[in-house]
């Protein structure tokens, strides 16, 4: 059993348990967000166009390979509920963060608040996104920043079964610390599970006050199948 195993995973509604992971890990996994009918839903609308403001192809811009499309405003019912019911939940967390850090940038309380800010900045367009990756996809490792406001944690909610509806295709975290190598995570979720996970940086305590964990996030290789997933991130993007 590998530690990533060991840790342990936190029940739909225990967002104590999340927070302590957040802070510990720089991620939690809340298994059984999404219904199966709800994934299969997100999936048979992937064709709808009318639902999304633009599609990605991702070899293009060497972004991986597989595609992805950004919903439109207004966002699908289940997308938006989720959006703005774990944005407060996650805000202590990342104001905790900015605080140890020593910056003076603080979320406000609650998600419309934040898109407030992102207009008053020019960022007006929707970021939440539906991806798809077939035998071969991958995507790589990257951040998700869309301008100068962000926010520093976001999810992702997988909409396929690993190991029957596709192999492959793990989610991959990379942590970089200051004069040291990568370490990669490696994490495997279920369908329907949802993984919160930073975006940026996260602090982490030295002997000398807290420093930066920089992260990244991307896919391993799919070998067989498809995999869809759901990102969702906070802060809305200037294009
Ligand atoms: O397909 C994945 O698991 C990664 C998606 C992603 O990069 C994101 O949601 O920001
Ligand atoms: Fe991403």
């Amino acid at each position: 059993m590998t530690p990533e195993n060991l840790f342990p995973k936190a029940g739909p509604s225990d967002w104590e348990q999340i927070t302590r992971n957040l802070n510990e890990k720089g991620y939690a996994l809340i298994p059984g967000w999404l219904t199966e009918e709800q994934c299969r839903t997100l999936i048979e609308n992937y064709n709808e166009t009318s639902a999304y403001r633009k599609t990605v192809v991702m070899e293009r811009y060497r972004f991986g390979m597989g595609e992805y499309k950004y919903f439109d405003y207004p966002l699908p019912r289940i997308v938006q509920t989720t959006r703005e019911e774990i944005y407060p939940k996650l805000v202590p967390v990342a104001n905790l963060w900015m605080k140890v850090l020593g910056t003076d940038v603080r979320f406000p309380g609650t998600h419309p608040e934040l898109q407030q800010q992102c207009h008053e900045n020019g960022q007006l367009k929707p970021t939440p996104l539906i991806l798809k990756y077939g035998p071969g996809g991958y995507n790589t490792l990257h951040q998700d920043l869309y301008g100068d406001v962000f926010f520093p944690l976001q999810a992702v909610l997988f909409l396929n079964q690993a190991g029957s509806d596709y192999d492959g295709g793990e989610f991959v975290l990379t942590e970089q610390v200051p004069r040291a190598q990568s370490r990669a995570i490696v994490l495997r979720p279920g369908k329907g599970d949802m993984l919160i996970f930073t975006t940026n940086f996260r602090p982490a305590r030295g002997k000398k006050g807290y420093y930066r964990i920089h992260m990244r996030h991307g896919v391993s290789e799919v070998t067989r199948g498809e995999r869809h997933t759901l990102g969702i991130i906070f802060h809305d993007a200037v294009s």
